[in-house]
Parts: structure tokens; C-alpha cells; sequence
């Protein structure tokens, strides 16, 4: 299975979310990685041939998806950032529904409800109402409503929105498992969501992308240096005024900066491995949020 994006450009009005995109996908798992607006939910909704690209393609196998259709949709697995999950319904039955709507016999479809609820961990709440579902539950849910037909093709968009952090280790180990002989996309702006379960991941701003690779080669694109180094409480203000600052611990007599520059920044600064953390706030820092938020 081949996905192959080649100029991929959406424009709504005259603002372009996305921008000339050029990609190959293969099997295996690809983490777009990026900050509220960045085009990720526009992106993979036209992966999802849910809104049409303004120019450019996207061809699976050599064949345009729009020109593919139903069969195309056959292959495709989604889970939306938001999803209908009918508040009322059992997780079982909610299952067997969107089962039905994808056209699998009913037979079928029992034993494959059943198969997937054991393989998101959701047999014992079968007959639990969805709304009474937690978040990790409801997206375990959505995720097994994106398998149902088994897809080659599984798109994600923030699976892990809203998740507690034991819910996230839980989570990214069943996409690995899902990722055998698959190819998963996944969007979110949570580093440690991909840094260890991404094959390939994709940094994407403003519509266009910024960095592909591994983790590492991500992290070896950075042109500047990380430091660590320990400074008194009052000398702090100077530091984050002059240096891009990804971390800060308090210690009882002062603080360790962890700090983003190309010069050392004090002389008992010592030099560490960057991580992807950083390298994200490298890119991304001043659009994390808004230019005068207190977090
Ligand atoms: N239907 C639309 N009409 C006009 N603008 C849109 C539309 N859909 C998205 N946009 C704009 O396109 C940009 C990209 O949005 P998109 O939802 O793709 O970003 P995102 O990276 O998924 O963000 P988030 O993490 O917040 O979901 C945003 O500026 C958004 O306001």
C-alpha cells in the first residue's frame, strides 16, 4: 500500500491551510506533529476524501482516491477529532451500527465487534452505555469504530485529545500493534505521543511541512545547541528575556534552565542531547499559544 500526496494544496477563500504538500506513505506509523491550525484536521480530511484539494493529488497505488470512490473508502479507516458516538447506545450495539453502515453482514460483524472490543480493551464494558464512558474508553471506541473493516489505510486525528497519561502509554501501544502491516496516520501536538511509535514524523506550520524524518534525524535538523545550567531564582527574568528556555526545575537553591542557543549561555552551562520537546519548541514556541498567555 502506497499513499502518495503530490502538491496537495487546500485553499478556503483565500487563505491556504494547506500548502504544496509532496509525500509518500508506506505501512508503518507517521505522527503529524503541530500547533492548533497548523491544517493537520484539513490535511487528513482530504485523506480521508472528505473535502476535495484545491490542486495537487493523492494517489494510493498509483490510482487518484477521488477516482477510486467506494473503493477507496473501503481500504480507509478514520477516527475524527470529534465523533458522533451515540450517548444512548451500548458500546457493543454503537459498534454493530457502524457496522452495519459499512455494509458488513451481520454475522460478520458480531464476530468482529467482538474481536475488536478484546483488542482495545473494552469487552468488559460491551453493554456500558457510551456516554458512560471515560474520555481513554470513548477513544478506544473510536478507534475500534475505524477498524471495523479492516483497514490498510487508518487516519487518527488526536487520538489522544483530552487523555490522562496512563490512557497515552495505553493508547500508543495499541497503535503500534494496529500499525502491523497497516499504514496509521496520527495528528496531535503532544510530543511524546509519536517520539517513540512514529517511524516517520512530519512537522507541519502554517500549513506547510517543515521536517520529515525519524525522531532523530528531526532532532539533528535543529541548527542550535541545548544547555543545561543552574542559575539563582533572581537571575532567572534575564535568562528567559535573552534565551529560548524549554525547561525549568526548581531546586531548592535555584533553578536548572534547560536552554535553546547557539552560544553558551552561561559558563557552567553544560551541553546535553536535545530532544524532540525541544526541537518543538524550537519550531513552534512562539505559536504554542498567545504572544501574552501566563501558560
Ligand atoms: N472550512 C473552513 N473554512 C475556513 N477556514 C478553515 C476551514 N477549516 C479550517 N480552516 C482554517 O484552516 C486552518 C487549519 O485548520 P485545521 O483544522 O486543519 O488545523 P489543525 O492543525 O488541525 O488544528 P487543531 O489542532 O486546532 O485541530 C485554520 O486556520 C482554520 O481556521
Amino acid at each position: 500500500m502506497k499513499l502518495e500526496l503530490d502538491h496537495l494544496t487546500k485553499k478556503f477563500g483565500d487563505f491556504t491551510a494547506v500548502n504544496h504538500i509532496n509525500l509518500t506513505m508506506k505501512n508503518g506509523v507517521y505522527g503529524l506533529l503541530g500547533v492548533n491550525g497548523a491544517g493537520k484536521t484539513t490535511l487528513m480530511r482530504m485523506l480521508c476524501t472528505l473535502l476535495k484539494p484545491t490542486s495537487g493529488t493523492i494517489r494510493c497505488d498509483g490510482r487518484d482516491i477521488f477516482k477510486m470512490d467506494s473503493e477507496y473508502r473501503r481500504l480507509l479507516g478514520y477516527l475524527p477529532q470529534e465523533f458522533g458516538f451515540y450517548p444512548q447506545f451500548s458500546v457493543q450495539d454503537y459498534l454493530l451500527y457502524i457496522a452495519a453502515l459499512k455494509g458488513i453482514p451481520p454475522a460478520a460483524a458480531k464476530e468482529r465487534v467482538k474481536e475488536l472490543l478484546f483488542k482495545v480493551g473494552l469487552s468488559k464494558a460491551a453493554h456500558k452505555k457510551m456516554k458512560k464512558l471515560s474520555g481513554g474508553m470513548k477513544r478506544r471506541a473510536g478507534i475500534a469504530q475505524a477498524m471495523l473493516n479492516n483497514p490498510k489505510i487508518l487516519i487518527l486525528d488526536e487520538p489522544t485529545a483530552g487523555l490522562d497519561p496512563n490512557e497515552r502509554i495505553r493508547f500508543r501501544n495499541l497503535i503500534s500493534e494496529l500499525s502491523e502491516q497497516r499504514l496509521v496516520l496520527l495528528s496531535t501536538h503532544i510530543v511524546s505521543d509519536i517520539e517513540y511509535i512514529a517511524n516517520e514524523i512530519w512537522l507541519m506550520k502554517d500549513g506547510e511541512l517543515m521536517h520529515k524524518g525519524s525522531a532523530d534525524e528531526i532532532i539533528n535538523s535543529m541548527p542550535e545547541t541545548v544547555w543545561e545550567c543552574f542559575v539563582e531564582k533572581n537571575m532567572v527574568s534575564d535568562f528567559i528575556k535573552k534565551y529560548r528556555i524549554s525547561n525549568m526545575k526548581t531546586e531548592p537553591d535555584g533553578i536548572i534552565l534547560r536552554i535553546i542557543s547557539q552560544e553558551r549561555p552561561f559558563t557552567n552551562a553544560k551541553c546535553v542531547k536535545a530532544s524532540l520537546e525541544d526541537v518543538f519548541l524550537y519550531y513552534f514556541g512562539e505559536k504554542a499559544g498567545d504572544e501574552n498567555a501566563a501558560i
